[in-house]
Formats: C-alpha cells, sequence, structure tokens
C-alpha cells in the first residue's frame, strides 16, 4: 500500500502487514524516534546522532536537516515483523556462545565480542547459511583467528528497517542445529592453555658468541602474548648429534612444548630438520604453505608438539608459527590436513 500521490507528511509504506508512515520533520515535534539516526562527517565523526525512542525537540530539526532527513517514520509493527534492532539482537543471541559477549542493538546492529585471549570459533556453513537467507546479515573474522579480549568476532545486522520474524526464526534454527551436534555455539572463543615449552637454539654463530641470540626474545614475546611461556632456553651448535641430544634432554624434562630454531633451509649447515626426525619425531609435515614460515616444521615427538622454526619467526609479526602455535595453544591435534589448508589465503609477505 505504497502511497507515493499523496502528500508527502501523510506516506506510508507497507512492509509484510507493518506500516511505516513519513512524517515531514517539522510536523515531527514530540514524536518518537522509530530507530537510530546516523550521522557521517568523513574523518570526524561516524556514529548514532540520535536514538531509537529519542522524543523529537524544536531544536532538533535543523540537525535532522544536516544530516538529510526531511522526513522520519512512524512504525506500526505487525505481528511477525521484528524492528531491526530486535532482529540483531536475537540473532548475535542465538549465535553467541562460550567466552562471548553481546552488545546492545546500535543501528540495527548488534556485536558480538570476545572476552578472553583465544581461537575464533567461527562455522563457515553457519555463517553462509544465514547469508543466503536475505535482509539479514552477519559478518565475522576468519575461523581459527587469535582475538583479544574486546575485539569483535562477529557482528549480527538488519538490512531492512522491519523484518519478518520467520528470518530470524531460521537463524535461530541454524544455530541450535549446529549446537546440538557440535556442543559449541556457532560463534565463539575457544580459551588457550598456558604451556610451558623448551626453546632450543641452534646455529654456530649463536652458540660461539659470534652473534647475539635474536630469536629467543621474538620466541618468548610470541609464546607470552598467548599466556605461556619458555621455562627454559638452551643453545646448540649446527651439530646433529648435539640437536637430538638436546631434543631428548627437553622430553625428559616434561615440557608441554619443544621449539627449535634455525638450521631449517637448505644449506648444508642447516642440520635442524634431520635431527628433529632422529629424535623420533613423526612429522607431521616439513614445509607450511605459508609466507613467511614455509620452511617451519611441525611433529609430535611422544605426543609433544614440536615445531622447527625457520629464520622469519624472528622478525616477522605474522608467520605460519604464529597461525599453528593457538591450534596447539588451544588442545588442537594438528594432521596434515590443517597444514595444507594454510596455503589458500596464507600469502602474507614473501
Ligand atoms: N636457496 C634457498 N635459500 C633459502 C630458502 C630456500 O628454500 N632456498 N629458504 C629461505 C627461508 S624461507 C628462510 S626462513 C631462511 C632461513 O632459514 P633457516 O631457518 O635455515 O635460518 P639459518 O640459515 O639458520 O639463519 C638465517 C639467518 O638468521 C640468523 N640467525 C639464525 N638464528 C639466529 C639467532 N638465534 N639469533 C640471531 N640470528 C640468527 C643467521 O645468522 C642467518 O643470518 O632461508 C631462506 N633461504
Ligand atoms: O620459512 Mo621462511 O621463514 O618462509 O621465511
Amino acid at each position: 500500500m505504497a502511497g507515493s500521490e499523496l502528500p508527502a507528511s501523510n506516506r506510508s509504506t507497507t512492509i509484510s502487514s507493518s506500516t511505516l508512515r513519513e512524517v515531514k520533520v517539522e510536523d515531527a515535534v514530540g514524536m518518537v524516534l522509530a530507530h537510530d539516526l546516523t550521522q557521517i562527517v568523513p574523518g570526524e565523526f561516524k556514529g548514532r546522532l540520535f536514538r531509537k525512542g529519542h522524543v523529537v525537540v524544536g531544536e532538533d530539526i535543523p540537525k535532522l536537516k544536516d544530516i538529510g532527513k526531511e522526513h522520519l517514520y512512524v512504525i506500526e509493527l505487525a505481528e511477525g515483523d521484528l524492528h531491526e534492532d530486535d532482529a540483531a539482537l536475537r540473532m548475535a543471541v542465538a549465535l553467541g556462545g562460550d567466552n562471548t559477549v553481546i552488545g546492545e542493538p546500535h543501528e540495527g546492529k548488534v556485536s558480538v565480542k570476545s572476552e578472553i585471549t583465544g581461537l575464533a570459533n567461527i562455522s563457515r556453513e553457519v555463517v553462509d547459511g544465514i547469508n543466503r537467507l536475505g535482509e539479514i546479515a552477519l559478518a565475522t573474522v576468519l575461523h581459527q583467528r587469535v582475538v583479544r579480549p574486546g575485539d569483535g568476532v562477529a557482528a549480527t545486522r538488519a538490512i531492512p528497517l522491519i523484518v519478518s520474524e520467520q528470518k530470524v526464526k531460521e537463524v535461530e534454527r541454524l544455530a541450535s542445529e549446529y549446537r546440538n551436534k557440535h556442543g559449541i555455539a556457532p560463534i565463539s572463543v575457544r580459551p588457550l592453555r598456558s604451556m610451558k615449552a623448551g626453546l632450543l637454539t641452534t646455529g654456530t654463530e649463536v652458540f660461539t658468541g659470534r652473534i647475539a641470540d635474536k630469536f629467543g626474545p621474538a620466541v618468548k614475546a610470541k609464546l607470552e602474548s598467548l599466556g605461556s611461556v619458555v621455562a627454559e632456553q638452551r643453545f646448540a651448535p649446527d651439530d646433529r648429534h648435539t640437536i637430538v641430544n638436546e631434543i631428548h634432554y627437553f622430553l625428559k624434562q616434561g615440557y608441554d612444548m619443544i621449539l627449535v630454531t634455525g638450521g631449517m633451509s637448505v644449506d648444508p649447515d642447516d642440520r635442524t630438520p634431520g635431527a628433529i626426525a632422529e629424535a623420533g619425531t613423526d612429522i607431521v609435515s616439513y614445509g607450511t604453505p605459508m609466507l613467511p614460515g614455509s620452511m617451519l616444521l611441525f611433529g609430535y615427538l611422544r605426543g609433544v608438539p614440536i615445531f622447527g622454526l625457520p629464520g622469519c619467526v624472528m622478525h616477522d609479526p605474522y608467520t605460519s608459527f604464529d597461525v599453528l602455535l593457538p591450534r596447539v595453544l588451544a588442545g588442537d591435534t594438528v594432521v596434515k590436513e590443517d597444514i595444507v589448508e594454510m596455503g589458500y589465503g596464507g600469502l602474507h609477505r614473501c
């Protein structure tokens, strides 16, 4: 029942059986705003100028005109329809789970934020299924991304001002189907365990003191930023036998993880991959399809995760180590297919 032939002040639109009636801003004094109104001043401000529920007063009129509003809506919601804020909120409540917190509706949007440092668990299947429905939108970070307290993990949004409740019920159905099947919400954050690592730094140039060690501080900082520690660091020359012995020493100490740095590439003095294998490691992969970090080795030595860390981990903030370390800390068993999948989207720097 769109009435475009009527004067603007009387114009109304019907969505499902709800009605949106347009009122000229000059006639809107005393009226309650039906939704948040946004102002954008590039480089200065983007946000809510007026909040849903605000009662319009005379001095609002020039401000409303400044943001391009000549008319405001009066909403008469029909049974079975939802206001954008309520739709976005119900979606977020249905989707958000462990270690997430849901924000207040804002301009038809609700954010789901992380409460902890952890690994985002995002079901791509659920996200795509929801975005196929139309009229509603769900944007998320990538699955397995490290998030910090307060980081956004997802945001829900209603596209029109009024959304059929059926759409939201379908979101709720998809979310609860996922929860029943996987025992976790489709959008959640998995905590990281605190692990103690043994760190072996190889390289004759470092062992003999020709150059100062730069790997130790870098690896310690990476672990500490995720709540773990390097419990002990030791040094070895580029000698396979010594490296094997040092790895076995760490194993005996009962550390949760063993890290070996340097000597991971193609030179004759690069003894680390051979030594890790000789120590008895079940190698999941030597080589990862990600740059930087392509020469990384990952395996398990009697169940203990062991990494061979190539040179770039020393100086690059985001390498294959920064992808795999949080997976290990989250308690995942890393398999070959996890490594295979790192190549798609894995080019960060070369
Ligand atoms: N021809 C090829 N060259 C390179 C390849 C390749 O496949 N073919 N791979 C490249 C990649 S990727 C990496 S990463 C680097 C280095 O790999 P390595 O792990 O073998 O590193 P190193 O040879 O042991 O050392 C390289 C460089 O870094 C210095 N270093 C090592 N450890 C320390 C330390 N603890 N503190 C300070 N500095 C350290 C070392 O002295 C060397 O200057 O290889 C590429 N090349
Ligand atoms: O393993 Mo290299 O570290 O890709 O740069």
